[in-house]
């Protein structure tokens, strides 16, 4: 029960952008995913979130590092291991408008997997598990939604769709890339509660990806949040913790940003100032820790010259932050 279904050890992506130039858009991330755990990725646009999560399901090749799925490294899997890797991960993305099929019916949209992995046979028996699968994330009554297009589904059920797609095949991770994003608040929120209750039903673990940190809180309330920035991950903590006491510099930034009154942010709210508002582009990162020109705790002697590990504390949390580091060093003298 305890042992990660995924596992990320000091994973790194470059792409190149022109002639003789890359960026790092993850740099050395390490994580661990559970059976039926939640964990959310949060941080700005561009921090390396998606890459993040393609490198979980497979989509994504890391430069370096490995990615394990239930202790093996995905690189050596044979091709049917690599089949049960891809099925047993799921991803769902941004934009269900883009990844459904405009010209298949809802029915024909989860039939097909369905049938082409083998999971049903007969149309009685598909009929049967599709509406299962629609009703399982709620969308009902399901025989109201079987013969529509994805055009005819308002944003929120297409997303509902997309999810039903990924259960199509039965899997034991979903990676949910901003699934929420598309659509409003109330929306995006009974979506989470679909998506809750399935990992419930399911013991599904979730990885939830998100710029917003609100939103993440509410998801995760029972799980972990992870937080990056500029392609590394400066902070994981169980959710509750990483709200009421966040570490690093910049967790403390995005909670003080955060402008809805949720009584357990503003509770714990403190007004950081940043040195600078710009985020600085991976074509030409700092040396150094990478947040050191925004930071308001920075000290030049260290945050400029060395690169902070993501510390494992005792607390179970995991803080990149050599001032964090020192403080603790220091309290515990
Ligand atoms: N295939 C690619 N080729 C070149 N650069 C890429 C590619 N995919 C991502 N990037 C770059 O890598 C960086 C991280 O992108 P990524 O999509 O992982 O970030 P993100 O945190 O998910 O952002 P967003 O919230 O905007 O989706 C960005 O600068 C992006 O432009």
């Amino acid at each position: 029960m305890d042992k990660p279904i995924i596992e990320l050890n000091h994973v790194s992506r470059a792409f190149q952008v022109k002639r003789n130039t890359y960026i790092k858009a993850v740099d050395n991330v390490s994580m661990r995913l559970k059976e039926g755990e939640i964990v959310c990725l949060v941080g700005e646009s561009g921090c390396g979130k998606t890459t993040t999560g393609k490198m979980i399901v497979g989509l994504t090749r890391p430069t370096s590092g490995e990615v394990l799925y239930m202790g093996k490294d995905i690189s050596q899997l044979n091709k049917e291991e690599w089949k049960r890797f891809r099925l047993g991960v799921q991803m769902v993305h941004q934009d269900p408008y883009a990844s459904l099929n405009p010209s298949f019916t809802i029915y024909d949209t989860l039939a097909a997997p369905l049938r082409h992995h083998g999971f049903t046979s007969g149309d009685e028996n598909t009929k049967k598990r599709v509406i299962e699968l629609l009703e399982m994330v709620d969308l009902t009554p399901a025989s109201e939604i079987l013969d529509k297009y994805p055009h005819q589904l308002s944003g929120g059920q297409r997303q509902r769709v997309s999810v039903a797609r990924a259960l199509t095949v039965s899997p034991s991770v979903l990676v949910a890339d901003e699934a929420v994003s598309m659509v409003d608040v109330s929306i995006r929120i009974s979506l989470l509660n679909t998506l809750l209750k399935l990992k419930e039903r399911m013991g599904l673990a979730v990885l939830f990806i998100t710029h917003d940190l609100a939103l993440a809180k509410y998801f995760a309330w029972e799980g972990r949040i992870g937080v990056m920035y500029l392609g590394r991950m400066v902070e994981i903590n169980g959710a509750r913790e990483l709200v009421d006491n966040p570490q690093h510099p910049y967790t403390q930034a995005l909670l003080s940003a955060i402008p809805e009154a949720d009584p357990d942010i503003t509770r714990q709210k403190r007004h950081v100032n940043l040195r600078s508002m710009d985020v600085p582009s991976l074509l030409h990162l700092p040396t150094g820790c990478t947040f050191h020109p925004r930071c308001p705790l920075w000290d030049a002697d260290i945050c400029e010259k060395v690169v902070p590990d993501l510390v494992n504390y005792r607390d179970g949390s995991q803080v990149a932050c050599h001032i964090v580091a020192r403080k603790r060093e220091m309290d515990a003298r």
